[in-house]
């Protein structure tokens, strides 16, 4: 210390660029600093080494210290996991911010770009103990000194943001406020993929990135995703900031983490008989502001004239035209009040971004979440990684308490999603992995998340204490890739990935009569094409010479059922409309294509090993039923299953032959789920097969009878392939193509055929519910006829009750499950 120059201009910037209060001036002493230093900020891969190198000065090196032990982390590769991977971050909200930081770590350019100027947001946010530890290993301490001091454990959103963008700058990510991000430009000539921006010239607009971060608050959805709305009866949310003085008297004044009316009944009958107001709950948070929110009981809120008319729809309630501010104003005030007891001495609003009072009212029990945390796009042979996180991912539920935690912690999930996608992971698997790990993201409390902070990355098993990463199968996830939503048969053709599916196709099918392959439509609508394949891998399964290319329903129709019967592929529609003139969907074509190449390819890789195997195409079907809990003993028929020499089990992320022998290391819960599946099936397909055909083929090996061995004269046998159950309807038992299906407990269905069982109506997907023990569906009326003759509390709001899917107890919007709508999905993402 005593050897630092006390002078030192760069020292005294850092200063204030450390303590700096307001977004412009964090950017202003930066931009000084950098200056001063002559460093180019630009230079995000140096920017961090060169500032620590240039910077000698002691009260940045406790800051460097902390940084320097997250940037350790492994999973990050030295900064070199993303070092070729371009961001484009859309908001500057904590989640944003949260995650440029995390993708910096992984070596990754990032450039945030933000509409508001400044950061202006009062309202504060509860902080789960990981947030605290996870902040305070970023130097939060560093830049806000009271950052939870003692038992705090809650802060403002824009203190948050301060810390945040400061970080951010220091590890090299751009940030540009005053900047909107209106859509994307698709990849043309050389230039890849941007962003349209307001102001439409500003510098950002030429970046071109590979990977977009959507970070731009609840109601901002981009292109490609869709969002759920959950909605629970209303409850009307006030928010008021007032202004902290700071001064001893409300330095006394404790806070209220949360009193509910359940629990304090005396506490809002005074409130009621001395002001008139009725409240269900109230929170107040000491922070840079006097941080209240409270939910008002609509009749009081009417009383007082804060509503000026009432109106059964929410929208229209709180429309700003039916609300007397000055009237809501008093409202809040006086709740503040009463419930600090009047030891607040001088209650004065603080401002909002526009210079009004800092009040709001809403309606809080209408909350978005996306179906989907991530996509692809490809055009033009570009791709684009794309991922939601923060509020337009899933909007917290503020009486749940979850503050930031769950926005942090998707945050930590798309940064590992990211790595994924930097390191080369086949596409398909990243986004199935996103996919698998979102799914339990709802569910998250402080209770079930791993307490060991110190160890927390963003590789999601240290954060979750169970978590399966292949839960949602690659199979599940082709929706989520869009190679050619805007012109498919120009960008189908570009795609590399197509055009090799394309030559296989076109080199297996060479050389066949009336077969010529050139496209994903036309080609196959003889039918003759897809048997010439199935001949071409299983010449003894079809015989060519017989088929007509005029009688093409019935050509399709073999192909399909071979194709069904013996890879477990279900058709992606009817060999009628295959056959008919109606345009060939391409993107079907590609899917089912694939799912054919797939298969063959294993098994002839199996074949070429030397060995003759019964092959279980685990990958190949993408229902796989839930197993029962009572099944604990799974794993050990598994392992005697994989241990019969003739069995191969070929698992979901299986891609070369070692991946899909017996597995050194123990089976996963998703593999053991999926063999033990197959391991059912194959008894019922084995006993079957025997009841209807005294036929040909050798038994099927069952774990109680090992195989008997080829005798080594022998020739070897062909290898078995078992037949997987093609889908059908959970309500009519009829065929359900993959194209029209949906699902939701596990259960596949036609889109029609999903109707409450009391009164017949259509169901939505995240809006019924399901009674397991009768397996039945109900809509919301009837759900509540369901829920009194359970003896359910019909009145509460937010309550407590089993989770009829089996999973842990949660708290629930009644009628609105956000657990039960992560089990659910449209198709391509199902939940086991
Ligand atoms: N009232 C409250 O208490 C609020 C609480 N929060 C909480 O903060 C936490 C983090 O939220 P987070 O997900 O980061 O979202 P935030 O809403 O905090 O941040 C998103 C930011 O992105 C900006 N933005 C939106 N659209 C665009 C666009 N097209 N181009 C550029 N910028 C854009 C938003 O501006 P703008 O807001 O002007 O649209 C906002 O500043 C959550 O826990 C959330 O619940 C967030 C907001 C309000």
């Amino acid at each position: 210390m005593a050897n630092q120059d006390p002078v030192n201009p760069a020292h005294t910037l850092f200063d204030l660029f450390v303590q700096a209060q307001r977004c412009v001036d964090v950017k202003q002493h930066f931009a000084e600093l950098c200056r001063q230093l002559t460093l180019n900020p630009k230079d995000f891969r140096n920017f961090y080494s060169k500032l620590k190198e240039r910077l000698n000065y002691w009260k940045a090196k406790s800051l460097w210290t902390k940084l320097d032990k997250r940037a350790s982390h492994s999973e990050y590769q030295q900064r070199k996991a993303c070092i070729k991977n371009k961001c484009l971050v859309l908001g500057a909200g904590p989640c944003g911010l949260r995650t440029a930081i995390e993708l910096s770590f992984l070596g990754a350019q990032v450039v945030v770009v933000e509409k508001r100027e400044s950061f202006s947001r009062n309202n504060v946010l509860h902080l789960w103990p990981f947030s605290i530890s996870d902040l305070r290993g970023l130097g939060a301490k560093t830049f806000h000194g009271k950052f939870c001091t003692g038992s705090l454990d809650h802060i403002s959103i824009r203190q948050l943001q301060l810390i945040l963008l400061k970080v951010a700058l220091l590890l090299g990510v751009e940030v540009h406020t005053g900047v909107e991000f209106l859509g994307l430009n698709e990849p043309s000539g050389e230039n890849g993929w941007m962003a349209k921006l307001k102001p439409e010239t500003h510098p950002a607009a030429t970046f071109q990135f590979d990977v977009l971060v959507s970070a731009g608050g609840g109601r901002f959805v981009p292109d490609g995703f869709k969002h759920k709305e959950l909605r629970g009866k209303l409850a009307i949310g006030i928010t008021a900031n007032f202004i902290n003085r700071k001064t001893a008297a409300e330095a006394q004044v404790p806070e209220i983490s949360g009193v509910a009316r359940i629990y304090n009944q005396k506490f809002f009958q005074q409130l009621l008989s001395e002001t008139g107001i009725d409240l269900e709950n109230i929170v107040y948070y000491k922070d840079d502001t006097h941080y209240f929110v409270m939910t008002a009981k609509k009749k009081s809120l009417l009383e007082k004239g804060v509503i000026k008319e009432d109106h059964s729809d929410a929208e229209q309630l709180l429309a700003p035209s039916n609300v007397d501010y000055k009237a809501l104003h008093l409202y809040a005030h006086d709740a503040a009040q009463f419930s600090t007891g009047g030891n607040l001495p001088h209650l004065q609003f603080a401002q909002n971004h526009l210079g009004q009072p800092d009040v709001a009212m809403f309606d809080f029990t209408c909350m978005y979440r996306a179906e989907n945390a991530s996509l692809i796009r490809e055009r033009r042979g570009k791709k684009l990684l794309t991922a939601l996180v923060g509020d337009c991912l899933v909007e917290p539920f503020w009486p749940l308490g979850t503050g930031i935690a769950r926005g942090f912690l998707a945050s930590f999930d798309t940064a590992w999603m990211v790595r994924s996608w930097g390191l080369g992971v086949p596409h398909l698997k990243v986004l199935a992995e996103r996919e698998s790990v979102y799914q339990i993201l709802s569910q998250t409390t402080p209770e079930n998340t791993s307490k060991n902070y110190g160890s927390y990355t963003i590789n999601p098993r240290t954060r979750y204490v169970t978590v399966n990463l292949s839960s949602i199968h690659t199979n599940q996830v082709r929706t989520l890739y869009l190679c050619n939503t805007v012109d498919k048969s120009s960008s189908l053709n570009s795609a590399s990935g197509i055009k090799e599916l394309l030559a296989w196709c076109q080199k297996n099918t060479a050389g066949y009569n009336k077969v010529n392959v050139n496209d994903f439509s036309q080609s196959w609508r003889s039918g003759l094409a897809l048997c010439a394949l199935v001949h071409r891998f299983r010449p003894h399964l079809i015989d060519m010479s017989s088929l007509d290319e005029s009688n093409a329903v019935y050509n399709n129709q073999t192909a399909f059922s071979i194709l069904e019967k013996e890879l477990g592929i279900p058709p992606v529609m009817s060999a009628r409309d295959m056959a008919s003139n109606s345009q060939i969907d391409n993107l079907s074509m590609v899917f089912y294509l694939t799912q054919i190449q797939e298969a063959f390819n294993v098994s002839a890789k199996a074949k070429a090993s030397g060995r003759s195997y019964l092959l279980i195409p685990v990958s190949s079907v993408s229902c796989l039923q839930p197993v029962q809990q009572e099944h604990s003993d799974v794993s050990a028929i598994v392992a005697k299953l994989i241990s019969f020499p003739d069995i191969l089990l070929s698992f979901p992320t299986a891609t070369e032959p070692a991946d899909f022998l017996p597995p050194s290391k123990p089976l996963t819960l998703s593999q053991t789920q999926s063999a033990l599946f197959f391991l059912t099936k194959l008894k019922h397909n084995s006993l079957q097969r025997r009841k209807v055909s005294p036929r040909t083929s050798k038994p099927l090996p069952s774990p109680e009878l090992p195989p008997v061995p080829a005798a080594a004269s022998e020739p070897a046998p062909q290898p078995e392939v078992l037949m997987a159950n093609s889908e059908e309807c959970y309500f009519c038992g009829q065929r359900v193509y993959v194209l029209e299906r949906i699902s939701a407990e596990g259960r596949f269905f036609h889109r029609s055929c999903f109707t409450c069982h009391q009164c017949g109506a259509t169901l939505r997907l995240g809006g019924y519910t399901f009674d397991p023990t009768t397996g039945r569906f109900y809509c919301e009326l009837h759900s509540e006829e369901l829920e009194l003759a359970d003896g359910a509390e019909p009145s509460s709001e937010v309550g407590h009750r089993q989770n009829r899917s089996g999973c842990s107890d949660s708290t629930l919007v009644r009628l609105h499950d956000p657990v039960a709508s992560d089990r659910v999905s449209t198709d391509g993402i199902v939940c086991v």
